[in-house]
């Protein structure tokens, strides 16, 4: 049984297409690369993913069953722009996290429950490799920090998805090379399913081991709005592909669209 699944899924926003006959089945450890042409609907379909954004037409299921409308404790999510609280620790960021999810059930934890959920987000801001800093505020900490606090955020509530928007976006190439090295060794470590979003096909293949490229196959000058964006390509990612390559493959791949203009 897959863990995701779509069938001519779509997404409308009042009578703009967005997305349209995307069908697809994901495996639990899949690691799904995402890019397209800005505002084709990337960050609409995560949204989809986490259950902030409702479904228009078709199916869309986790684990067989249409996917929860609000987000759960089974699957995280990073955004580009840096989504911690800025007056809260480290520590306290990813305590607040375990809070968001527990309170409606528990409310606030005292004593040895707190004790736990101490030792628990240490145990996460250590696997980001932020234990040195858990007193330090947001602002004291460089971009890739702050990113490295969301990714322990994601990972508090222990997600089976995680879901990436742009994540690296708007970090410098060394501490973006440092930020994969994370990703790949908590993915494999928690046995993570992955979507990433990015505008950069080297980091897609780096890191996917699939990648879908969205895109629209139908447009209408007089109705831009009338058709949306689909998987035009679904590709499985040999990791041991030199980057070099890169552009050999998306051209064997038959990729002569306007998104290959786009992102070459
Ligand atoms: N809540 C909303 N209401 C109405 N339209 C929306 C809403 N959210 C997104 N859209 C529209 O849906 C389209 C897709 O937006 P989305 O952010 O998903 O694109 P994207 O591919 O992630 O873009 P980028 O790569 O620039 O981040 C855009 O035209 C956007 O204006």
């Amino acid at each position: 049984m897959s863990l995701l699944a779509a069938k001519r899924l779509e997404k409308h926003y009042g009578n703009h297409v967005v997305l349209e006959n995307l069908n697809f089945s994901v495996e639990p450890g899949e690691f799904v690369t995402l890019v397209g042409a800005s505002g084709c609907g990337k960050t609409t379909f995560l949204k989809m993913l986490l259950g902030t954004e409702a479904v228009s037409k078709g199916s869309l299921t986790l684990d067989n069953q249409p996917i929860p409308n609000e987000p759960g404790p089974d699957r995280g999510v990073v955004f580009q722009k840096y989504s911690v609280f800025p007056h809260l620790t480290v520590l306290g960021n990813v305590m607040m996290a375990d809070e968001l999810h527990s309170s409606k059930l528990l409310g606030k934890s005292f004593g040895a429950a707190k004790r736990r959920a101490v030792e628990k987000a240490c145990a996460r801001i250590d696997e980001v490799g932020l234990d040195h800093a858990l007193n330090k505020y947001p602002h004291e900490l460089s971009g890739g920090m702050q990113q490295r606090l969301a990714i322990a955020q994601a990972l508090m509530m222990r997600p089976r998805i995680l879901l990436l928007d742009e994540p690296f976006g708007a970090l410098d190439p060394g501490i973006r090379q440092d930020m994969h090295v994370l990703i790949n060794r908590l993915w494999q470590e928690q046995q993570l399913t992955i979507f990433m979003i990015t505008h950069d096909l080297k980091e897609a293949f780096e890191l996917g081991t699939r990648l879908w490229v969205f895109d629209k196959t139908r447009h209408d000058p007089q109705a831009p709005e009338a058709f949306g964006a689909t998987i035009t390509y679904d590709l499985p990612i040999s990791r041991d592909r030199p980057s070099t390559d890169l552009e050999e493959a998306l051209q064997q791949g038959g990729l002569k669209t306007h998104t290959q203009e786009t992102l070459l």
